[in-house]
């Protein structure tokens, strides 16, 4: 059974090119190409991975790529001397801090700092209350991602049972209002949450933003649930390896679910679409171009 699996990837590589189709509308009307900054702090292993594949996407879709790799000892004061730099930069329209930032940065301290009209992480405490009061602004990445996929496989989402496994500012907060916004009945499960297993029992969407490899089971959805899972978690395997998982049991559940995201391959690419797609948007703005929607 495969045709209740969301091919993220696939997804996101459509989404990819109708971004390129409308950057290069852009700079035929701007005489210049959208620029997105990358800020990295040390030397995550991680991290690296995905600075390097947000660069690889941004130069495909035609945007300028300003990378800014610091070393880990880089102080706040000269973090957040880069980013007033960059926020006063007209080529720069969007600006990406990479999180984790180094222990003795302080992350808000750093998010507060960017421009909320650059901050296409959507991190900003500006752009969360936008979205918080329904006000238009950038819309964190990967749950507005997780959005798309939903509305694509499903339509009309209203009246819908949704439980969100996981508040943090970043994915399960703003996933949860983006939902209430979708006219769902949204449910917010974190670590105190009593009987988990009976909370996702109701949902007819449940999306899993853990950080906990495979603990979401298949015995715990409601037969035919949409499912996506957030979730990346690196877990030892055979030779000596690794291999990445996500918060879901995917044998377990692709067996239930009406639909289901993968790991890899599902929430991740479309991540990075999304941050091209919020750049995009940036530039408009930045220019005073009007944006013309095409399924973006
Ligand atoms: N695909 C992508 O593009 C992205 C993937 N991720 C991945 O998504 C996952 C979540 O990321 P993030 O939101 O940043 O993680 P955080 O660690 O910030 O938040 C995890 C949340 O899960 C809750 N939680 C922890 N344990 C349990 C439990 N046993 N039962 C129920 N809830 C629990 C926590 O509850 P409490 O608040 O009570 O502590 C917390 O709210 C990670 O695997 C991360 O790698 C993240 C960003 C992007
Ligand atoms: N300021 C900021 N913004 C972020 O958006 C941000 C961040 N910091 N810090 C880390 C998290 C994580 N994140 C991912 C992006 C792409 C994949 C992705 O493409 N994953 C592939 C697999 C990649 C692999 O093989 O490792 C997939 O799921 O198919 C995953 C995770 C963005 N984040």
């Amino acid at each position: 059974m495969t045709e209740n699996i969301i091919d993220g990837k696939a997804f996101a590589a459509g989404l990819r090119a109708r971004i390129a189709d409308g950057v290069a509308a852009f700079v035929a009307k701007a005489g210049r190409a959208p620029g997105l900054a990358v800020v990295l702090v040390g030397e995550n292993p991680a991290s690296q991975v995905y600075v390097r594949a947000k660069h690889k996407a941004t130069i495909e879709a035609g945007m300028e790529s300003f990378e800014h790799r610091l070393s880990a000892d880089t102080t706040q004061a000269a973090l957040l001397a880069l980013v007033a730099q960059l926020n006063a930069d007209p080529a720069v329209d969007g600006i990406l801090v990479q999180l984790p930032l180094p222990r003795h940065i302080d992350e808000n301290a750093v998010i507060a700092a960017i421009d909320p009209d650059k901050d296409v992480d959507g991190f900003h405490p500006v752009n969360a209350g936008r979205l918080a009061t329904g006000i238009e602004g950038f819309v964190p990445c990967t749950p507005l991602g997780c959005l798309m996929l939903l509305k694509d496989r499903l339509g009309d989402l209203s009246g819908l049972n949704a439980v969100v496994i996981g508040r943090s500012n970043i994915v399960g907060k703003p996933m949860a209002q983006l939902l209430l916004a979708e006219s769902c009945t949204v449910t917010v499960a974190h670590s105190r949450t009593r009987d988990l297993p009976a909370v996702v029992r109701a949902a007819d969407i449940v999306v899993a933003a853990v950080g906990r490899p495979e603990m979401i089971r298949g015995d715990w959805l409601k037969p035919g649930a949409a499912v996506i899972d957030v979730g990346i978690n690196r877990i030892p395997a055979d030779g000596g390896k690794s291999r990445l998982v996500g918060d879901v049991d995917f044998v377990s559940a692709a067996a239930v679910a009406g639909a289901i995201t993968p790991v890899p391959g599902g929430v991740g690419p479309m991540t990075i679409a999304v941050l091209l797609r919020n750049t995009l948007v940036a530039a408009h703005r930045n220019a005073d171009v009007p944006f013309e929607a095409v399924s973006l």
